[in-house]
């Protein structure tokens, strides 16, 4: 089932379009990336799915009510963890989290455990530390928890690993990525070794629309496809190889990098190289990064980590 499908969104702030003619879908139980370069229209995307914004067109359904003709069904399918969480800094998160189940009317016979189980979940102690004590990663994952709160079917996280160190993103993921079995995650982020962790699908936000929708499989499988580079001793051994193989580009005067070799081509080109007798500096395998993939796809003005 499709826990959430976009169909034709467009969305302008006076004369700045900023989503056109969206279309995505993503399945129950999956996490779905979303990456885009700065004001690309991720937030505006995800406020529009909570029901926080109105598009000016098209259609959001999540887990089938519409957000436009049914707001109140859809929007209590939803968890939102926007980028910067507010919270009651003087409360301790047990208090704060049994405020704001109060506030979801959750019934009081299972608060107290729904509260206990998450503060488990997100690695947070019930003790008696406020949370203006908190670290960044330890707001963050206070502020899943309140996402989870009320058994959402749809979380969504704005950029939730944004400024938090290696270990502080690791143990966000991992609370995503166990998160699934009960929930479908749609989460932003400008960290792309993010998304090639733990989303089942990633989509490029450019230009209004999805530049690029990717399995991890196709992902992965683009990332196969490498460049080889060749540097040789002289020029007069490269114009040789290039006559034999007239393949690739020519970069500098010593080297020659040809797109998209496979496993197998490789050893093609050492062949020649040792049939032809030419002795070469170095041949290597350049798997592109995903920076690679976003900044061919956006331009080189790309703000990604
Ligand atoms: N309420 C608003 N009024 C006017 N313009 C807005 C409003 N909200 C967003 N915008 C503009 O829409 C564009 C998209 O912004 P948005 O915050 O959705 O991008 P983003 O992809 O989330 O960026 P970032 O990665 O920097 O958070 C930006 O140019 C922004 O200035």
């Amino acid at each position: 089932m499709e826990a959430l499908c976009l169909s034709h969104v467009s969305k302008s702030f006076g004369r700045k379009k900023v989503l056109q003619d969206l279309s995505f879908s993503v399945p129950e139980h999956s996490v779905f990336g979303f990456i885009g370069k700065n004001g690309a229209g991720k937030t505006t995307a995800m406020r529009l799915i909570c029901g926080l914004l109105k598009a000016d067109a098209g259609d959001i359904t999540v887990y089938g009510s519409s957000v436009k003709k049914e707001p109140v069904k859809a929007s209590c399918c939803i968890g939102y963890l926007p980028d910067v969480p507010q919270f009651y800094d003087d409360m301790t998160p047990y208090e704060y989290l049994t405020l704001c189940g109060k506030i979801s009317r959750i019934p009081k016979s299972v608060l107290d455990s729904r509260v206990t189980q998450l503060l488990q979940t997100v690695h947070l102690t019930p003790g008696p530390h406020r949370i203006k004590g908190f670290s960044r990663g330890m707001k963050q994952r206070l502020g899943i928890a309140q996402a989870l709160l009320h058994r959402p079917k749809l979380l969504i996280c704005d950029e939730p690993t944004s400024a938090l160190d290696p270990s502080g993103r690791k143990e966000i993921l991992d609370i995503l990525s166990s998160a699934r079995k009960e929930t479908t995650i749609l989460f932003s982020t400008h960290i792309l070794s993010d998304v090639e962790r733990i989303c089942d699908q990633t989509a490029l936000l450019h230009q209004g629309g999805i530049a690029f929708l990717k399995t991890r499989e196709e992902l992965r499988s683009l990332r196969h496809e490498a460049d080889v580079e060749i540097c040789f001793h002289t020029p007069e051994d490269l114009a040789e190889f290039h006559r034999i193989v007239p393949e690739g580009r020519i970069s500098g005067s010593l080297s020659l990098k040809i797109s998209r070799h496979r496993e197998h081509d490789m050893l093609f080109l050492m062949e020649q190289l040792v049939r032809h007798q030419i002795s070469v500096e170095k041949i290597e395998r350049i798997r592109p990064s995903l920076e690679d993939l976003f900044l061919k796809t956006t331009g080189n003005e790309g703000d990604v980590s």
